[in-house]
């Protein structure tokens, strides 16, 4: 019968170095039962791609973390785009690409280039201090909101709300539980801060408000697509430029490739988002009884998609476990695929390329002159603590 292994993804041990157990998984089989949680895990780039484009089997409807929506409460008021399928997915999912397309980003360009050499100047002032929250953390909470149309203050909820929802999409752990513990206050804010009133008039916010004026959302929908943006617009470029900081300063090969060449900033962004895949987990629930490369699924069953595992298997990737900043790394599924592929990756990259360019046009080098701390939480992966020494170009 199906292969099964008792790993569990959401503790410690995996967090600290996925590597072993996602190639356990991949060579377990195209579907391994994972008992810990009696659902299914797929860890092979080709199963994991072919699962995000087959949405009518595999869908998000019933929620794209461990609970079923079908069976259980949701912790929250489910996402109008995350987990909907269509047709009710289509419609929310068009107001929010026409608002974060390549083209309305444009806008932002410059705007976001000089928040990124404002802020490496500085840094280079200080020479030496944490990474996270002093660049991958500083950079998103400035220029996102203010993007969004939110007030300069009450920023600081944005990163618990985050952590909290990506634990939620994992077993009801401590992780979850720390997260939620005083989940009363940030609740609050984000409902309030979803609210026409509480954006200004040109940001994301009001342009998503405005599809109200238009019929193609209705007056309660749009503070929940609202929400979608404030939930996994900051979090998630928190830990891509974590990765793609972490990356650089550990194969300084690659910051010489790319000091050399500026223009490779995007491609070294992209480069770390399928090394170390910020998000490393989701869910789909099965529609109909299917079979993943063979292995016969049920039913109504949860199936978790290793998005990290595929972006490093080397059935699809030479020298997968190398970063490597000149290699097409077009196709990694660290944004997903399909109907719900990241509809704020434009903007993500927007992000990432800003900040690695402007490091690699000032900077030197990037040095890890302290201890870095892994943060534990069971969807997106990252460090809390990665002390640099930069030294001026
Ligand atoms: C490096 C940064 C990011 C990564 C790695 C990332 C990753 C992902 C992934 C894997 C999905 C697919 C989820 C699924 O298939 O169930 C997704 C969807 C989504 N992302 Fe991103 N994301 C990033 C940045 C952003 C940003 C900046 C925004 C908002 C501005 C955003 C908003 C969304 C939304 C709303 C969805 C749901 C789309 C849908 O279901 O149609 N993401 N993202
Ligand atoms: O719509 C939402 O609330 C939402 C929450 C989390 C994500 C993760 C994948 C980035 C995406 C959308």
């Amino acid at each position: 019968d199906a292969p099964a292994l008792d790993i569990d993804p959401f503790a410690p041990d995996f967090f600290e170095d996925p590597a072993p157990h996602h190639a356990a998984l991949r060579d377990a089989g195209p579907a391994v039962r994972l008992t810990r949680y009696d659902v299914w895990g797929v860890a092979r780039y080709e199963h994991v791609r072919a699962m995000l484009f087959d949405w009518q089997t595999f869908s998000s409807a019933a929620g794209v973390g461990l609970q079923d929506f079908r069976r259980e409460t949701p912790w929250r008021l489910p996402s109008l785009v995350l987990e909907t399928d269509p047709p009710l997915h289509d419609r929310t999912r068009k107001v929010l690409g026409r608002v974060l397309s390549a083209g309305a980003l444009k806008a932002l360009r410059a705007t976001f280039e000089r928040e990124a050499d404002a802020l490496v100047d500085a840094l280079i002032e200080r020479g030496s201090f944490d990474a996270i929250p002093d660049l991958a953390e500083a950079y998103p909470l400035k220029v996102f909101p203010d993007a969004i149309g939110m007030p300069a203050e009450n920023r600081r909820y944005l990163l618990p709300y985050g952590n909290m929802v990506f634990n939620s999409f994992g077993p009801r752990n401590e992780y979850f539980e720390d997260a939620v513990r005083d989940a009363a206050p940030v609740l609050a804010w984000v409902q309030a801060q979803s609210q026409r009133d509480a954006l200004d008039d040109h940001g994301f916010g009001a342009q998503i408000h405005a599809a109200v004026d238009t019929g193609e959302l209705t007056a309660d929908e749009a503070p929940i697509v609202v929400r979608s943006l404030l939930t996994a617009g900051v979090d998630t470029t928190v830990s891509g430029l974590g990765a793609a900081i972490y990356c650089l300063a550990r194969f300084p090969d690659q910051y010489a490739r790319l000091r050399a060449d500026p223009s490779l900033s995007k491609a070294a962004f992209e480069e770390a988002v399928r090394y170390e895949t910020p998000v490393q987990t989701f869910f789909r629930t099965t529609t109909r009884a299917t079979d993943i490369g063979g292995v016969a699924v049920g039913e109504g069953e949860k199936v978790l998609m290793f998005l990290g595992a595929a972006n490093r298997d080397p059935r699809r990737w030479e020298r997968p476990d190398d970063y490597d900043i000149t290699r097409p790394s077009a196709g990694h599924v660290g944004y997903g695929f399909g109907i719900h592929l990241c509809v704020g990756m434009a903007l993500a990259r927007l992000e990432g390329e800003c900040v690695l360019a402007s490091l690699a046009r000032r900077v030197a080098s990037i040095e890890i002159t302290g201890p870095t701390t892994r943060r534990y939480n069971n969807t997106l992966r990252g460090l809390r603590s990665l002390p640099v020494t930069i030294r001026a170009a």
